[in-house]
């Protein structure tokens, strides 16, 4: 039920509070460029350091504001399956189309306890839930066969796959067929991901180049691969100066630069060096993005 482009927005900030106008232009331009969804308070949306108001409150003006014309799929995970379920129920309330929940971090339960912690939340709410394997950031790898038996749950729909691996991408599809969507929870491997059948991407970098992202996108379900590996090629660079620094603090810099939002973070993130910024300026004025 998930396929193509969503996009897991930042939350611009200003003086301290949430920038309403900012996100809600942001999300404008998104429309505009063709995307299939959003996703607020991901790890993009620096979910982290958002307090409970706000996280509920950017969840909700970007329904408003999306008006049905995309999907959205609100972040609502937490190392608590008692705070997941808190917050899953308010996207559910405020008619989400989806809720993404990230594996518990930290705390790094073993593979039963994430089987529970997902069957759990699930069995708690009607939403449809996006599971999110993200190693690198959790400490925690959920295994292919933990996803097939969670895939056996009604409303545990897709997974945002972020190991970076195409064989696990493979194994999961394999093992789960069509009872799960694989989404690419990275930007770069989004083209291979497809060509082992994952059904779309959660992307970061369509927040700056949305439409050539949805035109990769295109250019691969309507069969023309060689245009689709052209774009991925073109915009590798992008994506990876996107991640120079920890997400989200490149691709807000860079929506900085190209003047939709300030350039603002809630510590312990903070700005990157003058160096890294000059090397994001440099690739945003190759692609002609700014002046
Ligand atoms: O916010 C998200 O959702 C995403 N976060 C990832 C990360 O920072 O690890 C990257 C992903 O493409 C989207």
């Amino acid at each position: 039920m998930f396929e193509g482009i969503y996009v897991a927005i930042p939350t611009p900030f200003k003086n301290g509070s949430v920038d309403r106008g900012a996100l809600k232009e942001h999300i404008e331009f998104l429309i505009e460029n063709g995307v299939d969804g959003i996703v607020p308070c991901g790890t993009t949306g620096e979910s982290a350091t958002l307090s409970y108001e706000e996280h509920e409150e950017v969840i909700a003006l970007t329904i408003e504001q999306s008006r049905g014309r995309v999907k959205v799929i609100a972040g609502t995970g937490s190392n608590s399956t008692r705070e997941a379920i808190r917050l899953t129920k308010f996207a559910e309330e405020v008619k989400a189309d989806g809720a993404l929940l990230i594996t518990p971090y930290y705390n790094k339960p073993n593979q039963e306890g994430l089987y529970l912690h997902f069957k759990t939340v699930a069995e708690a709410v009607s939403i449809p839930i996006v599971l999110y394997n993200v190693p690198g950031r959790t400490g925690v790898n959920m295994f292919p066969e933990t996803v097939a038996r969670l895939s056996e749950i009604d409303n545990i729909v897709a997974i945002k796959e972020a190991t970076g691996s195409t064989n696990v991408a493979t194994e999961i599809i394999n093992l789960c067929g069509d009872k799960i969507s694989v989404l690419s929870g990275d930007d770069q491997t989004f083209f291979p991901l497809l060509s082992v059948g994952a059904k779309g991407v959660i992307s970061v970098t369509a927040n700056v180049v949305p439409e050539r992202v949805v035109e990769m996108y295109f250019s691969f379900k309507n069969g023309n691969w060689e245009k689709a590996s052209e774009i991925h090629r073109e915009i590798y660079p992008l994506s990876k100066v996107l991640f120079i620094d920890t997400n989200p603090i490149p691709v807000k810099t860079a929506l900085w630069m190209m003047g939709r939002m300030e350039k603002e973070f809630r510590l312990p993130l903070c700005p990157t060096t003058p160096e890294k910024e000059e090397k994001i300026r440099k690739v945003l004025k190759e692609y002609g993005i700014i002046s």
